[in-house]
């Protein structure tokens, strides 16, 4: 379990995060979104005791990092793909890291057979993929066996089969108890990786919910196909409706649900091809909620000079 308790950092005049609250379970992939700069790389580096707060908390397992006595055992992090050195193998990199940690090379080998890098265990990191090398992040994040597994936007230039993966691997440590969060400024990624999401935006938190709420909630319209528009627009409107028509004829209703437009249609006798509810996509929303706290974003001035 993570819990932030009003997590703050300022940067000098920059508010990077402010005031966040809120708790990160185990048991599921919790995805933690917003734009570039919207303070996620600072808040986990907070609650990796890399950064200071300003003011708030940020606890792993109800302590805080630095009053962790072995911290690999209780929270494993890739915040960085490339933070190996290129010289070394991978085995050697994950001893060294071991090591450091009183963990045997037992249990090297037992990653490396995890991340499914035991054919290239001897093989140096400079020569590994992105792909390779968030593995090999992956597997020295898992040495410790921790019960709380933070990644950096670890899905970031990653092939599909990369992704694939990842989501899979994901899936596993919180099938298995751990709290597991990870980051991105992508939904479209986060939409089928992820369980729950914390949205933040300037610093601030703007939502902490699940993909299947967020999916519920921005059900957006119903189109419907018959071949009387007209008679049914009339019956819709008078429910309380508004009916705009696409171009081929099919009608686009906002106000009513699915089932009232079936009944009302059927009451005055009016045929329905096609009844289709349409959400909203996850990527709407989650843009939507980001672009008014967008950090950078070009001005109506600017964006007039741009089209100049
Ligand atoms: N060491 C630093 N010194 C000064 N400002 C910083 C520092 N680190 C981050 N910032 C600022 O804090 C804000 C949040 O940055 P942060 O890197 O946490 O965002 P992010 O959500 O991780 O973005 P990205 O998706 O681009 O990695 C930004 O305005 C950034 O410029």
């Amino acid at each position: 379990m993570i819990e932030l308790r009003e997590l703050t950092k300022r940067y000098g005049p920059t508010l990077a995060v402010d005031r966040l609250s809120f708790e990160v379970r185990p048991g599921v992939v919790t995805g933690f979104l917003g734009p570039n700069g919207a303070g996620k790389s600072t808040t986990m580096r907070m609650m990796l005791g890399l950064h200071r707060p300003t003011s708030g908390q940020a606890l792993v397992g109800g302590r805080r990092y630095d009053q962790i006595d072995h911290p690999l055992h209780e929270v494993g992090a890739v915040l960085d793909a490339d933070a190996a050195h290129p010289g070394r193998t991978a085995f050697v990199h994950l001893a060294c890291l071991a090591r450091s940690n009183g963990i045997g090379k037992a249990r090297v080998s037992a990653v490396l057979e995890q991340v499914g890098l035991s054919s290239v265990a001897n093989k140096r990191v400079g020569g590994f993929s992105l792909g390779m090398k968030q593995r090999l992040g992956i597997a020295g994040a898992l040495l410790g066996d921790p019960g709380v597994v933070v990644l950096d936007e670890p899905v970031n230039g990653l092939d599909a089969a990369g992704i694939r993966w990842i989501r899979s691997t994901l899936r596993s440590l919180a099938a298995e108890g751990r709290t597991v969060l990870l980051s991105s400024h992508l939904m479209s990624e986060m939409a089928v990786t992820v369980d729950r999401v914390l949205i933040i935006g300037k610093g601030r938190l703007l939502e902490d919910t699940s993909v299947a709420e967020m999916n519920d909630r921005f059900e957006r319209d119903v189109l419907v196909r018959t071949p009387r528009p007209a008679d049914l627009t009339a019956v819709l409107t008078r429910l309380g409706a508004t009916v705009t028509t696409t171009e081929d004829g099919d009608l686009v209703a906002v106000g009513v649900d699915a089932p009232a437009i079936g009944d009302a249609a059927a009451a005055a006798g009016i045929p329905v091809h096609g009844l289709t509810p349409r959400s909203a996509t996850l990527e709407d929303v989650y843009l939507q909620m980001t672009n008014e706290a967008a950090e950078y974003r070009a001005t109506p001035a600017a964006a007039q000079e741009e089209q100049r």
